[in-house]
């Protein structure tokens, strides 16, 4: 395979910090070559699960997430699309590539918005151990009120990964929205944490997900039990984690991004994007 040479004086970025303190790349365009790891995951014929929670509204994204996940989402891998629903009747009929299934998974919903958003945590803990770990080798779990507008590869794989939240990448840690509230499993004090991390994409190998998903269920039934929810629900619990069990690898916020924060000069892709929706409308119904 040809490609060029990685030189040593040369780095790739400048302008954004590439590298955490713990040796996990954190990953920007421009700093890796897809051709290099594409050949070295297909080598090992991997698979991916995509995990997606699309409960009573939010069935209406699924069509534009899937359809774009053809499009850009580990192109020329096998993958299985985890769609969880309460309402399997409306996922919509997508034609799939080669190597690329569906799989609707039937599942209660709850009243509060916040239920559902929290709940993920249990209902991924719970599948990976009794069907994911049999049928896929990495997980990857977002929100569904998303698109997809540019490739995500395999370049994202790791052991364990989060993504830097649109909002916070530029901020300093004693402004992040964490839980700050003592009370709380999900608390962090003012002088701590490295990254905000976003609620909405985060994975790894089916067993790290699993004790992830599996202690922020935990913490999130131990506030649920003290009568206290955590500001931001389960990404304040992903939070609190991800402090205590540094990432692997960490996601540019080009793999989460929201238009409505207009687009740096150091985001030089756009690859999974917010769709815009009206709050009132679509939750809590
Ligand atoms: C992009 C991002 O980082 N999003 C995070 C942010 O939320 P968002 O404000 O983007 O929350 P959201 O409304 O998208 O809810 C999170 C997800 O829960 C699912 N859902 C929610 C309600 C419902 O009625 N039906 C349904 O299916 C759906 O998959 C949705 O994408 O904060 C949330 C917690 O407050 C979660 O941590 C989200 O991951
Ligand atoms: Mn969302």
């Amino acid at each position: 395979m040809n490609y060029s040479q990685p030189q040593t004086m040369n780095p790739l970025r400048t302008d954004v910090l590439v590298m955490t303190p713990w040796f996990a790349p954190i990953v920007w365009d421009g700093t890796f070559n897809i051709n290099l790891l594409n050949q070295q995951f297909k080598l090992r014929d991997v698979k991916i699960g995509l995990t997606v929670f699309a409960i009573k509204k939010y069935v209406v994204f699924l069509q534009l997430f899937l359809e774009t996940a053809e499009r850009y989402f580990m192109v020329g891998h096998k993958v299985n699309y985890y769609i969880m629903t309460d309402r399997p009747e409306a996922v919509p009929k997508v034609t799939l590539g080669e190597g690329r299934s569906i799989v609707v998974l039937k599942i209660q919903n709850y009243s509060r918005w916040q239920d559902v958003s929290l709940r993920r945590m249990e209902m991924i803990s719970l599948f990976a151990k009794e069907q994911f770990i049999q049928e896929v080798d990495y997980l990857v779990c977002v929100d569904v009120d998303m698109k997809f507008s540019d490739c995500v590869g395999v370049e994202i794989l790791s052991n364990i990964f989060g993504t830097l939240h649109p909002g916070f990448f530029r901020t300093q840690r004693q402004h992040f929205t964490y839980e700050r509230r003592l009370e709380s499993q999900a608390y962090i004090a003012h002088d701590e944490g490295d990254f905000y991390y976003a609620g909405g994409f985060f994975g790894g190998t089916v067993e790290e997900v699993y004790k992830l998903t599996n202690q922020c269920h935990n913490a999130i039934m131990t506030d649920k039990a003290n009568s206290i929810e955590a500001l931001w629900h389960d990404e304040s619990h992903l939070n609190k984690y991800f402090l205590n069990h540094k990432p692997t690898k960490i996601l540019s916020p080009e793999y989460l991004w929201d238009n409505s924060m207009g687009v740096p000069i150091v985001l030089r892709k756009r690859r999974f994007v917010a769709v815009p929706k009206n709050h009132a409308q679509i939750r809590n119904k």
